[in-house]
């Protein structure tokens, strides 16, 4: 705030005792002139004053009237699509209708693509909203591009396979299904031990296809109060359609979606109705664009066989732990940035590690990384596999840390 001008001095007046009456007249005289001059200075300042008061007062009145009306007329939900030189690109939530429409002045330079935020009846933008007033982020992951390629998956060569055709194609190529004549499948189920690779999977199509990537894990869905849950479902497939293309990865399926039970108490009734939720979305899923969906679980005995009727997720993907082959290229894909010595033999530590998971052999290969650094070396030797692998199987006996997990499912 800029501070105002200082005040005139006041004139002061100076009479001496030798002075002649004529010299005190004029004295007096310029004394007086000077008083009605800085008066008249003083006159100036506060009529300046009252007008920037009165300025002031009407932009607050103006402020008062935006306020409120911000605060009376109902907003709606918008996402940021593009910012470009003609205005703000937005996507209405609800019906997706694409517009084109600006920002209030004072947004203009926050406003980022992505960001959600709130449009009055003439599509302008009024307010960006955080991610606290965003409930629903909370409870998901949402990755604009995620960054696991196929590259990254080793062992399940086959799975990788049948992913791209139940997810991807449909994706990309929706025309070949239509002239062909066939419904791509519905969702996608991939079922298997811990750490196989199940989320990788879904987040390499996710990015292969340029889609954005969901994912709500089932406990997230098992919410305390009636109602949650089943919210909560919706909005995931709300927000799909926001953001199409998408995929949507519920892990833990098996959470919401466990065969049904005798008890009757009311936690496993509002799992029920999560579940049902969940099937009425999946139902009316044909009209929701470019959105596909995938779930994971280690427990497929568990499934309500309601979830696996056609329409819903109808292509079963196993994904078992990797065979010898299989574990040596993930040993090389986790092993790909590191400084290893020329004669490790991938191959044969790979025969060593039976019943490993993809995620087991991501540890094993970290835990290597640790022992050469913490003796010194910046390269890894056979020796410092050997002794990850000891640690590992120790840290398994003792259950300390998990090791190679061995599951019935
Ligand atoms: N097939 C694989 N190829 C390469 N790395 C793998 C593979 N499987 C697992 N991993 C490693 O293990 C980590 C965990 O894998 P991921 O989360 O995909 O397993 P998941 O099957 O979804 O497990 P969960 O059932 O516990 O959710 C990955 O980030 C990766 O480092």
């Amino acid at each position: 705030m800029s501070r105002s001008p200082s005040l005139p001095d006041r004139p002061r007046l100076d009479l001496d005792p030798e002075m002649s009456e004529a010299e005190r007249l004029a004295a007096i005289r310029q004394h007086y002139e000077r008083l009605v001059s800085v008066n008249d200075e003083l006159d100036e300042r506060l009529s300046e004053a009252t007008d920037r008061q009165e300025e002031l007062r009407e932009e607050v009145e103006k402020l008062k009237r935006r306020n409120e009306t911000l605060k009376t007329s109902s907003l709606y939900l918008a996402t940021v699509e593009e910012l470009t030189d003609d205005g703000v690109v937005i996507k209405q939530h609800g019906n997706n209708q694409e517009v084109l429409t600006e920002a209030s002045p004072h947004l203009d330079s926050e406003l980022e693509a992505g960001d959600r935020v709130a449009i009055n009846d003439s599509f302008a933008i009024q307010q960006i909203l955080d991610d606290e007033t965003d409930s629903r982020a909370q409870a998901m992951e949402i990755d604009d591009s995620p960054e696991v390629a196929y590259e990254d998956i080793g062992g399940i060569d086959d799975q990788v396979r049948e992913v791209r055709e139940a997810v991807e194609d449909p994706l990309k190529s929706p025309e070949m299904f239509e002239e062909v004549g066939v419904d791509p499948p519905s969702g996608v189920l991939l079922y298997g031990p811990p750490g196989t690779g199940k989320t990788m999977l879904a987040k390499a199509v996710a990015n292969e296809t340029d889609a954005t990537f969901i994912k709500m894990a089932g406990s997230e869905l098992v919410r305390k109060f009636i109602g949650e849950g089943s919210r909560l479902v919706r909005d995931l497939f709300d927000l799909a359609a926001e953001r199409e293309p998408a995929v949507i990865f519920i892990d833990e399926i098996d959470a919401v979606a466990s065969k049904r039970t005798d008890s009757k108490t009311s936690g496993d009734a509002e799992v029920q109705r999560t579940m049902m939720q969940l099937l009425s979305e999946m139902d009316g899923f044909e009209e929701r664009g470019e959105v596909r969906i995938m779930a994971a679980t280690n427990r497929f005995d568990m499934l309500d066989e309601a979830i696996l009727r056609p329409g819903r997720f109808d292509r079963l993907i196993e994904v078992p732990k990797p065979d010898v082959e299989g574990r040596e290229h993930i040993l090389r894909i986790h092993t790909r940035e590191m400084n290893v010595a020329d004669d490790v033999d991938f191959g044969e530590i790979a025969a060593s590690l039976e019943d490993y998971s993809g995620a087991d052999i991501a540890a094993l290969a970290t835990e290597a990384g640790m022992f050469a650094i913490r003796d010194g070396r910046t390269e890894i030797r056979r020796e410092d596999f050997d002794d990850a692998y000891e640690k590992i199987e120790d840290a398994d006996e003792q259950t300390t840390i998990p090791g190679p997990t061995t599951y019935q499912y």
